[in-house]
C-alpha cells in the first residue's frame, strides 16, 4: 500500500501549478490537481490572454483612423462591445478545455473543487473528503485588494470586466499600476471618457521615470483623465443608478462603472495553512525557500501566492523548477535577474533590467542613451506620438544594464532584446550589430 493517495497535490490550476503538476506527472510522480474555478487560472481565465485580446480590439480604433491617411477610405465605424467580448470569452473556452486536455494527456488527475491545507500531508476538499499526498503545492495565485471605503461593492475588478453587459459611457479606474493603465488604455479607445484616480502621485512605480512620464503624457493627450494623491472617501449609487465618487482633495465624480485596480494580495485567506505551520508575510504571502519550499517540509509554494514576481512566466518557471528539482532528479532554481515586463498601454511600455534611478543608485557612474522619435507610420497618420528608447550602460564597463521603452511594439521588440541585456552584452557590441532598416527597433542600435 503506498503511503499516501498521491506523490504530489496542487491547489491551483493556474500558470504555475498546470506547469508544476504536468511536469511532476511526466517525471513518473501520481499527481492530483484540484481547481474552484477554471483550469488555465487568471492569466487564461481573466488576465493576460483576454485582457491583451482587448488591447488588440481597441487598437483598431487608432489603425481605422489611421488607414485614411493611407488612402483607405474608411467609412464611420461603430464597435460592438458584445461581440468582442463574446468572441474572447469563446477564445478563453478553447484554451481552458486545452489546459484540460494538456493535463488529463499527462495523466493528471483534476478535481473540479476548492481545497484546503488539512495537514503536513492532507488536503481537505470542499465535498468533505480528505486526501492525502507525500508533497503538497499551494499554487493559489492572487486576488484583487477592494479599498475599504462605504460604497466599495458597487464597484467591479478585473475579475468581472471581462464580463461587462454593456461599456460604461464613464468609468473612473482607481489605482496607477498594470491593470489601471491597461484598461484605462482599452476603455478610452472603445470611447469611454475615463478618469484614473490614484492615491500617490505616480503612476507604474518601478518603471523608468521619463518612460513614465511620456505615458502620462500621451495619456492625457487623447483625454484620459488623471488625478492623483486622491484617495477614494465613498461611492454613492444615484436614483438614477449611475454612480458618484467621493474623492479626498477633489470634487466628486458622476461614472457608469468604477474599477478597482489596486494591487492583488496573495490568495492564502482561509486556506488552512496554521493546521500545517505553513509562515506567512503581513501580505498574506506564503515565506519559500529558494527551492520554494515553506516552512512545512512537505509544502511547497510558488507563483503570486509567495508574493515574489506577479507575472506567468514567473510563475511558470518556478513550477517546472519546483517539478525538476523535487520529481526529476534535477534540482534546479529561477534566476531572478533581468525578467522583461511590459505595461499594454496605448501605446505599451516594455523594460528589463535596472531603471537610471536604480543604476545611479546601484552603480554610480553610468552612461545614458536615448532616442526620441516619432515613428514614421505616426508621422504620415499624423499622430503627434513620439516613442521613447532608453538604453542605461554602467560607465565603468559599457555593459547594458537597462533598456526601457515607450512605442507601438515595444514589448516585441524588448522581448529579443532582452536576451542581449541578459547576456550582459557592452553597448559595442550592440553597435557592431547592422541596423535592419526600416525599422524602429533600430533605434536600439543606432544609440549616440
Ligand atoms: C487583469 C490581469 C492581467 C494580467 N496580465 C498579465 C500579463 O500581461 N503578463 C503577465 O506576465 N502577467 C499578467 N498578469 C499576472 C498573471 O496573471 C499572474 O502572475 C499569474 O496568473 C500567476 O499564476 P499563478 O499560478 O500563481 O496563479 P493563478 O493563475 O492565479 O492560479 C491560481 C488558481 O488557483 C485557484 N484557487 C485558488 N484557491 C484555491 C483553492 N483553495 N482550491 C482550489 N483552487 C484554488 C484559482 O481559482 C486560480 O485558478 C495579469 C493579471 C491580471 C489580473
Ligand atoms: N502586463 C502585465 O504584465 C500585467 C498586467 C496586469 C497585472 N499584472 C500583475 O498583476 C499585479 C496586480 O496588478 P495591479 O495593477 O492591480 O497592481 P499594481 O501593484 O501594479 O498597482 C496597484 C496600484 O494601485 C494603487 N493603489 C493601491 N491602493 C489604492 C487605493 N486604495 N486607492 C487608489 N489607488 C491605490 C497603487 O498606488 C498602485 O499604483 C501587478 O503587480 C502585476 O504583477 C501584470
Amino acid at each position: 500500500m503506498p503511503a499516501y493517495d498521491y506523490d504530489l497535490f496542487v491547489i491551483g490550476a493556474g500558470s504555475g501549478g498546470v506547469r508544476a503538476s504536468r511536469v511532476a506527472a511526466a517525471h513518473g510522480a501520481k499527481v492530483a490537481i484540484c481547481e474552484e474555478y477554471r483550469v488555465g487560472g487568471t492569466c487564461v481565465i481573466r488576465g493576460c490572454v483576454p485582457k491583451k485580446l482587448l488591447v488588440y480590439g481597441a487598437h483598431f480604433a487608432e489603425d481605422l483612423q489611421d488607414a485614411k491617411r493611407f488612402g483607405w477610405d474608411v467609412p464611420d465605424c461603430r464597435f460592438d462591445w458584445p461581440t468582442l467580448r463574446d468572441n474572447v470569452l469563446a477564445d478563453v473556452d478553447r484554451l481552458n478545455r486545452a489546459y484540460t486536455d494538456t493535463l488529463n494527456n499527462n495523466k493528471v488527475e483534476i478535481i473540479l473543487e476548492r481545497a484546503t491545507v488539512e495537514g503536513p500531508n492532507a488536503v481537505k476538499l470542499a465535498s468533505g473528503k480528505t486526501v492525502t499526498a507525500g508533497k503538497i503545492l499551494i499554487a493559489t495565485g492572487a486576488w484583487p485588494i477592494i479599498p475599504d471605503v462605504p460604497g466599495a461593492e458597487l464597484g467591479i475588478t478585473s475579475n468581472e470586466v471581462f464580463h461587462l453587459d454593456a461599456l460604461p459611457k464613464r468609468i473612473v479606474i482607481a489605482g496607477g499600476g498594470y491593470i489601471a493603465n491597461e484598461f484605462a488604455g482599452i476603455f478610452h479607445e472603445f470611447r469611454s471618457h475615463v478618469t484614473l484616480v490614484n492615491r500617490s502621485d505616480t503612476i507604474l512605480r518601478g518603471y523608468d521615470e521619463s518612460v513614465r512620464d511620456r505615458l502620462l503624457q500621451i495619456s492625457m493627450m487623447k483625454g484620459i483623465e488623471f488625478k492623483f494623491n486622491a484617495p477614494f472617501e465613498k461611492v454613492e449609487k444615484q436614483q438614477d443608478g449611475t454612480l458618484k465618487i467621493f474623492l479626498k482633495g477633489c470634487d466628486p465624480i458622476e461614472a457608469d462603472a468604477v474599477l478597482f485596480a489596486t494591487g492583488r494580495r496573495p490568495h492564502t485567506e482561509g486556506l488552512g495553512l496554521e493546521n500545517a505551520g505553513v509562515e506567512i508575510d503581513a501580505n498574506g504571502a506564503i515565506v519559500v525557500d529558494a527551492d520554494n519550499k515553506s516552512s512545512c517540509d512537505s509544502i511547497y509554494a510558488v507563483g503570486d501566492v509567495t508574493n515574489r514576481v506577479q507575472l506567468t512566466p514567473v510563475a511558470i518557471r518556478e513550477g517546472q523548477a519546483f517539478a525538476d528539482t523535487i520529481f526529476g532528479g534535477k534540482p534546479t532554481r529561477v534566476d531572478y535577474g533581468c525578467i522583461p515586463s511590459a505595461v499594454f498601454s496605448h501605446p505599451p511600455i516594455a523594460g528589463v533590467g535596472m531603471t537610471e534611478g536604480q543604476a545611479r543608485n546601484k552603480l554610480g557612474s553610468i552612461k545614458v542613451y536615448q532616442s526620441d522619435f516619432r515613428p514614421m507610420k505616426n508621422v504620415l497618420a499624423g499622430r503627434n506620438e513620439r516613442a521613447l528608447y532608453k538604453m542605461i550602460c554602467n560607465a565603468e564597463t559599457d555593459v547594458v544594464v537597462g533598456l526601457h521603452m515607450i512605442g507601438p511594439d515595444a514589448p516585441e521588440i524588448l522581448q529579443a532584446a532582452a536576451i542581449a541585456v541578459k547576456a550582459g552584452l557592452t553597448k559595442q557590441a550592440w553597435d557592431d550589430t547592422v541596423a535592419l532598416h526600416p525599422s524602429m527597433a533600430e533605434e536600439l542600435v543606432l544609440l549616440r
